[in-house]
């Protein structure tokens, strides 16, 4: 099954091309991480997919109407602005919009519930969300993300500025969900928790998709040299990949 399909997609912001002619398509089961160095356009990209950006190409979630869009695809944008001051519960409730009657289900309650021992949250379900830190305000986005319980999460940057317990497990979190067929395409800047935790990345830059595939596959040290500039070293281990960024080329 198909969850995003984008067809020859371009974005031009302010005369300027950011990408053209990206092609790709996510299945079920799949842990997307998008890779690229500052301004490589991965923000554009998820806005165009999801409909927010004018673009030129298909995708398949900006064709929907934005009720059904909301059912397919949970979206976590970059700025973490909460602009009431409601409990965690309230925020996270507010996942549920797309899919409430008048009155919460049974079901709703459990995605909520789920959503915030998801994200480690159970002791601060009362607190008023404007009053915590900006790690426990990302973890509380992030599960408002998860309560809409859709088939595809997207998240732009989320566990930027949680601390490394909270990205790791914000990580597994997302791993989770592929193996229970949903998927997750998620930027990040962290190429070891990229290398790590994804199954798949795709490596944006020079206003193209340069790699798509394994980590293994994607971060080679000449992709890596060629779109980060850096030397990294790297090995699979028995818990996995390990990627650690070394030096800057020249
Ligand atoms: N509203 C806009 N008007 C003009 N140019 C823009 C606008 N928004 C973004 N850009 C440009 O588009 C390019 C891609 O930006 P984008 O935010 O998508 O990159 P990114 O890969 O998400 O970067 P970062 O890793 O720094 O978050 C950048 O060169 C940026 O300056």
């Amino acid at each position: 099954m198909t969850l995003l399909s984008l067809r020859d997609l371009s974005v031009t912001l302010r005369g300027r091309p950011v990408f053209s002619g990206v092609t790709l398509n996510i299945g079920a089961g799949e842990m997307v991480g998008l890779i690229g160095p500052n301004g490589a356009g991965k923000t554009t990209l998820m806005r165009a997919a999801l409909g927010l950006l004018d673009h030129d190409g298909q995708s398949s979630l900006a064709a929907l109407d934005p009720r059904a869009r909301a059912q397919a695809v949970a979206w976590m944008p970059q700025a973490r602005e909460i602009a009431w001051p409601v409990t965690v519960e309230a925020l996270v409730t507010l996942g549920r919009t797309p899919h409430r009657a008048r009155r919460l289900t049974e079901a709703d309650h459990h995605a909520v519930d789920r959503a915030i021992d998801w994200m480690g949250l159970s002791h601060m379900r009362q607190r008023t969300a404007t009053r915590l830190s900006g790690g426990e305000q990302a973890r509380v986005l992030i599960a408002r993300a998860l309560a809409q319980d859709t088939p595809l999460v997207m998240a732009d940057e989320p566990i930027a500025g949680l601390d490394p317990a909270h990205q790791i497990a914000t990580m597994e979190t997302f791993a989770g969900l592929a193996r229970s067929g949903r998927s997750v395409l998620v930027s990040l800047h962290d190429l070891g928790l990229a290398a790590r935790h994804c199954s798949r990345l795709i490596l944006l830059g020079q206003g193209q998709v340069m790699a798509d595939g394994t980590p293994a596959k994607v971060l080679t040290p000449e992709m890596v040299a060629q779109a980060f500039g850096i030397t990294a070293y790297q090995a699979e281990t028995d818990q996995g990949r390990i990627f650690q960024p070394l030096e800057v080329l020249e």
